[in-house]
């Protein structure tokens, strides 16, 4: 990694969109994106399928070019970062070949990047050393993970992304490749990871993007994300007087804390962040009965906050 951990930003994306054009018409992967990434900080991009994560990723990595705004990276174009061996990422798919072991893939990448004297190290680094005269036909996919990890880490880069990297993997996979990059996450490179899971961000990363429709939802610490995300939900069976039912219902959604609203029969069921208040006014002033309170899984609570993929400006506040 280069000394010169300064004030330039890792990351910086200005109004950054990016259009598709489909057979069903224009889509717009990436909605209007500004965001800073300082270095040395561990980030998580955080949102679920679709969510326009990787088309954000790969423009930071200069494999897409945005329809409009601008990416800096370590203050320059994304391409010259990247060929300076000053960014390296992890991807979902592909780029390794199948018939190399893992260590004559690991000596051969070194070779590019002037980097042998580094392949011991980084190979016991991301735990792969136990593998070395393995094919990486034979690897599982998690052990393929940790050797993209390897390969990404040769040229000491001073930015390191990962797309998804545990997607497939089973829970012990999972936790073995968090387990490899908890040695890294020390060494003071800025780590920038795209997840669909709320624990991944939880446990490795101080800030999370909260990323939906292709905008920020939210942007701050993973413990203030997460305590917005676990709200709780208030259901109750509420009479249907003179039929409107629905009115009462968007006016439950209008009230203070109630991120999202939903109605099933005669109950209604709300996610809220004060749910003594909401309690209160179904009884008080709707006649609900049977009414039940229950704190969401994590996961419901992140579809929940996601589910509108509308910027919500209280989420937005001002976190770090
Ligand atoms: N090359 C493309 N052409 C057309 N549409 C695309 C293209 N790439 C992505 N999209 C669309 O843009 C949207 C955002 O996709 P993106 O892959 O960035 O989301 P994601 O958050 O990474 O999702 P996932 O978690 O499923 O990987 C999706 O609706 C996707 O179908």
């Amino acid at each position: 990694m280069t000394d010169t951990v300064g004030t330039t930003p890792a990351i910086r994306l200005t109004d950054v969109r990016k259009r598709f054009r489909t057979k069903e018409g224009d889509l717009e992967a990436v909605a209007g994106i500004d965001v800073q990434i300082g270095q040395g900080e561990i980030v998580a991009f955080l949102g679920p399928n679709g969510a326009g994560k990787t088309t954000t990723v790969d423009m930071v990595l200069g494999l897409t070019e945005p329809t409009s705004g601008t990416v800096r990276v370590l203050g320059t174009t994304p391409q010259r970062a990247v060929h300076a061996g000053r960014v390296s990422a992890v991807m979902q798919t592909g780029g390794l070949l199948r018939d190399l072991t893992v260590r004559e893939t690991v000596t051969a990448i070194a070779s590019l990047h002037g980097a042998r004297h580094r392949v011991a190290e980084v190979m016991e680094r991301t735990a792969i050393t136990g593998l070395g005269s393995r094919k990486v036909s034979k690897c599982s996919g998690g052990e393929q993970q940790r050797l993209k990890f390897a390969l990404a880490l040769l040229p000491d880069p001073d930015l390191l992304i990962l797309d998804e990297p545990t997607a497939g993997m089973d829970v012990n996979a999972r936790r073995e490749f968090w387990d490899t990059m908890r040695e890294d996450a020390d060494s003071g490179r800025t780590v920038v990871f795209a997840t669909h899971y709320l624990e991944e961000a939880e446990q490795f990363a101080q800030r999370t993007i909260l990323i939906a429709g292709g905008k920020i939802v939210a942007d701050g610490t993973t413990a203030r994300i997460q305590s917005m995300a676990v709200g709780r939900t208030v259901s109750a069976a509420l009479p249907d007087v003179n039929g409107d039912l629905d009115a009462t219902i968007a006016a439950i959604g209008e009230l203070d804390g109630v991120t999202h609203v939903e109605r099933n029969g005669p109950r209604v069921s709300a996610v809220t962040t004060d749910s003594d208040a909401l309690a209160m006014v179904l009884l008080r002033d709707h006649g609900a009965h049977d009414l039940q309170i229950s704190a969401p899984s994590l996961e419901n609570a992140f579809v929940h906050l996601t589910s509108g993929a509308t910027a919500r400006p209280e989420l937005q506040e001002s976190l770090r």
